[in-house]
């Protein structure tokens, strides 16, 4: 397991699908300079999604085998499919950037900040359950995904009261920014320690 070093962080955005919780990562990232760590996963590509963007997209055979082979971080099984975090991606990305950033459901956050403490920071973004249900339909997500995403956000939003900061979306940009000024706190304690 990757072992940070004190001015490093891990930021994991969680809380509903269709809260938003990729397009505001990403455009914080790109303020502030921090690296995705994106995840493996088994099922198929949806339209516009991006193979080592959004996922690394293999088979269910090679995800079997690295996870037999102890190569990921953690690891999920949700609608018959797997998601995991390879070990070796999170080294490499702290390797490029001094802080980094990934995608995951509530199981994912826990066990990230069960190894890393106080330098895993949850960030909940949420927004209603007609909005975060609007998002996915205007995406063309199929019906049946919808559907599976909705039945888990009430269990999703109650891990709002454990994360470190929650943000509602609705105005991206209030959203963006106020992510933006709160991580910047931690990214400057950062440079503060180091010193
Ligand atoms: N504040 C916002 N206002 C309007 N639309 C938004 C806002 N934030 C995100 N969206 C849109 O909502 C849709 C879902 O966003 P996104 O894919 O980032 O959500 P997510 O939480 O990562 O969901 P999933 O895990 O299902 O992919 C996208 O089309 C995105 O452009
Ligand atoms: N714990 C983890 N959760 C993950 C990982 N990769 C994605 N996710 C989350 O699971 C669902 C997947 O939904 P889908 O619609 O993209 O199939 C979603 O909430 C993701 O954020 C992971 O590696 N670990």
């Amino acid at each position: 397991m990757y072992v940070m070093k004190d001015s490093e962080y891990m930021f994991v955005f969680t809380g509903p699908d269709g809260s938003g919780r990729k397009t505001v990562a990403d455009a914080v990232a790109q303020t502030l300079g921090i690296r995705k760590v994106p995840g493996y996963a088994t099922r198929k590509p949806r339209p516009g999604e991006v193979d080592g963007v959004d996922y690394h997209f293999i088979s269910r055979t090679l995800y079997d085998q690295l996870e037999e082979d102890g190569e990921f971080l953690e690891s999920i099984e949700l609608r018959g499919n797997k998601y995991g975090i390879r070990d070796k991606d999170v080294a490499r990305a702290f390797e490029k950037s001094g802080s980094v950033y990934l995608i995951l459901n509530r199981e994912g956050a826990d066990i990230l900040k069960e190894k890393y403490g106080d330098h895993c920071i949850r960030l909940f973004i949420y927004a209603d359950r007609r909005t975060v249900e609007e998002r996915q339909r205007a995406l063309g997500l199929p019906d049946d995904v919808i559907q599976e995403h909705l039945s888990r956000y009430e269990y999703d939003m109650e891990y709002q009261s454990q994360c470190e900061h929650a943000f509602e979306n609705y105005d991206l940009a209030h959203t963006v920014f106020d992510i933006t000024n709160t991580l910047e706190k931690y990214l400057n304690r950062g440079l503060v320690d180091k010193d």
